[in-house]
């Protein structure tokens, strides 16, 4: 006998089975029109601007399809071609009810497909941001994008594949590595280190962010940091939603420091996985709680979105809206060396739009597609950078390498030990020992001739930053070089005269040991009076004279950080005495007019 509740059952199922028939008719419909659409699509030109070289790169990746998206033949409505990405969203015509479809193409920096493998992503636009980082920079990769869209898939294979390459070869020589984790939720952080004990975000009266008790663990191998990282993930703070079953509820921010022994300058990798963006109306059910947390991570991502704006003016040089609203939302103020338009650190900026491709989740992804259109907006208004020969920071890493084969004298030096991946803005920030000891790794290469490259390097830059008119007064340059091509002949020791600058070895006061020094000759100690006191304060003895003759006063030659120690500055009110015997070598140096520095010649 039939109950009532069977036939209630029985009538359920059945307009289940209708819907879902009339849903794969839609889809099957919804599939034909895209098909035909794509066909019609007119090719997308390849990308004029190249990624290296920019300071922030918007990227979009697009997640495969996956188990129940398979299993319900969800049809596909998000594509990428090339470095587009395609959007299909349909629309019912009013009077004939008929499907339309209104594609929307965007081209961001990067666009990668559901094939792409994350190692892929990881060379393409992480590496780079590695190598800034070594080199002092700060770098930041952002992974942001509706609930379900593989932020987290992609930021945890980012961290691991991050871990490896810092700690493989090239990258480490000399250097140390710190690490913290931490996420935050609302307006609390939590250290995933350290058990997901509570910690403070403070600001001091110098505007710079503290993060109070966090525990930043010292990094000797790659297995040790992927520990920490599995620790980290193991503990973050996730929910059911209705796109993912293990939302990640909470920012999570890991912050790798690599600071070269010894060296002031530290260099910070920021790997951020934002929490997943969702709609109000999809969390009413979920409850009040439910609700502020996406009130909450909405209204930081708002604010990410305007400090991304505020920064990408920055770089564009516009002072028009320069104020970066970093103080708006925690997620900002911990984020703060990225965005910080006072920094004078190299910054990178990589955001990856992360989207699903199915036409049930083509709202949300078509929001997140925006708020990147929206971000590269303002980035593309940046004026791209063109190569110029006279430039080294518009220079590539190849064309860095082809400067260095042709400018770095005999023996030539290698560029790809000088500069395995650096492009030539970064180069010029190379600490000034780091270049000598790379430039020391090619056969037969001196310390000078290291010095007298870096230097050439710096006048270049120097010179391409001067406005055209002074370009050509100094193109006349002073150069300590013997002015009388005849006298040029003569040995150096016999025709040395004021101005000349020469190199002369002395035991170091402190180790003893014989350091190399340069010195500008003012002028032969018998000219001096007998009251003159040297840079030590010691009274110089006008009467010493050696065996080659006499003793020379000089004006000492110092390095100047700023120019990356390439530089030097003449002070001849620093004067000493140095003898005709301690002089090696004479040495020719330029002088820049702008800087008033002198630079070695090659
Ligand atoms: N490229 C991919 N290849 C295979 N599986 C993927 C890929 N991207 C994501 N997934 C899978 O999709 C599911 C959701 O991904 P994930 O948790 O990374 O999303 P999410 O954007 O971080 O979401 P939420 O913001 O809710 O945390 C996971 O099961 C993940 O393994």
């Amino acid at each position: 006998m039939t109950t009532t509740l069977d036939f209630e059952v029985e009538q359920s199922a059945e307009q289940k089975a209708k819907q879902l028939a009339e849903k794969c008719t839609k889809n099957a419909e919804y599939e034909k029109l895209v098909k035909r659409e794509r066909f019609f699509l007119a090719p997308v030109a390849s990308k004029a601007t190249p990624v290296a070289g920019k300071n922030t790169i918007i990227a979009v990746r697009l997640r495969p399809r996956l188990g129940e998206e398979k299993v319900n033949d969800e049809p596909q409505a998000v594509f990428v071609r090339r470095d587009a990405v395609d959007t299909h969203p349909v629309r019912y015509e009013v009077r004939s009810r008929q499907p339309k479809l209104d594609t929307h193409t965007f081209s961001p920096d990067k666009a990668y497909d559901a094939d792409t493998t994350t190692e892929q992503i990881f060379d393409d636009i992480v590496n780079p941001l590695i190598t800034e980082v070594c080199n002092g920079g700060v770098a930041t990769f952002l992974a942001y994008g509706q609930t379900g869209s593989g932020k987290t898939h992609t930021v945890s294979q980012i961290q691991k594949l991050a871990s490896k390459a810092i700690f493989q070869g090239k990258h480490l020589a000399g250097r140390s590595v710190k690490l913290w984790i931490i996420e935050l939720a609302g307006n609390s952080a939590h250290d995933l280190i350290n058990d997901g004990k509570e910690v403070k975000i403070r600001e001091d009266w110098f505007h710079n962010t503290h993060i109070r008790g966090v525990l930043e663990v010292d990094i000797e191998n790659s297995k040790t940091m992927l520990e920490y990282i599995e620790k980290a993930s193991a503990l973050r703070r996730t929910s059911v939603t209705d796109k993912n079953s293990a939302s990640s509820r909470s920012h999570a921010i890991c912050r790798i420091q690599i600071s070269r022994k010894g060296q002031e300058k530290v260099g910070e990798l920021y790997l951020v996985d934002l929490a997943g963006s969702e709609v109000a109306r999809d969390t009413v059910e979920y409850g009040k709680q439910r609700f502020k947390e996406t009130r909450e991570i909405n209204s930081s991502l708002s604010t990410l979105y305007k400090c991304i704006q505020s920064k990408a003016k920055a770089d564009a040089g516009s002072r028009k809206n320069a104020r970066v609203p970093f103080r708006e939302s925690v997620l900002t103020r911990v984020l703060k060396p990225i965005f910080d338009p006072g920094s004078n650190l190299g910054c990178k900026l990589v955001v990856l739009a992360c989207v699903a491709p199915c036409l049930e989740d083509l709202g949300p992804g078509s929001r997140t597609l925006q708020y990147a259109k929206d971000c590269r907006g303002m980035v593309a208004r940046n004026k791209p950078v063109a190569y110029d020969c006279n430039v080294p920071t518009t220079w590539s890493n190849a064309e860095l390498k082809s400067w260095i084969r042709e400018n770095s004298g005999t023996p030539p030096i290698n560029g790809d030990l000088l500069a395995p991946s650096e492009s030539g803005a970064l180069i010029i920030r190379l600490d000034a020992h780091e270049f000598e000891e790379r430039c020391l790794k090619t056969d037969g290469v001196s310390s000078r001739q290291a010095i007298a490259v870096q230097s050439k390097l710096w006048l270049l830059h120097t010179d391409s930053k001067k406005p055209r008119s002074e370009k050509q007064a100094s193109a006349i340059g002073t150069t300590t070089e013997e002015p009388n091509p005849i006298t040029r002949e003569i040995f150096w020791k016999e025709r040395i005269r004021p101005g000349m600058v020469v190199e002369y070895v002395r035991p170091d006061p402190q180790s003893g040991q014989p350091v190399a020094n340069l010195a500008m000759v003012l002028s032969d100690v018998t000219a001096v009076s007998p009251t003159t006191l040297d840079c030590f304060g010691q009274q110089i003895d006008t009467l010493g004279i050696n065996e080659m003759g006499v003793r020379f006063l000089c004006g000492t030659l110092v390095p100047c950080g700023a120019m990356g120690n390439s530089g030097f500055d003449a002070q001849v009110l620093r004067q000493v005495t140095v003898d005709l015997n301690e002089m090696t070598s004479e040495v020719i140096m330029t002088k820049d007019e702008q800087t008033r520095l002198y630079f070695v010649e090659i």
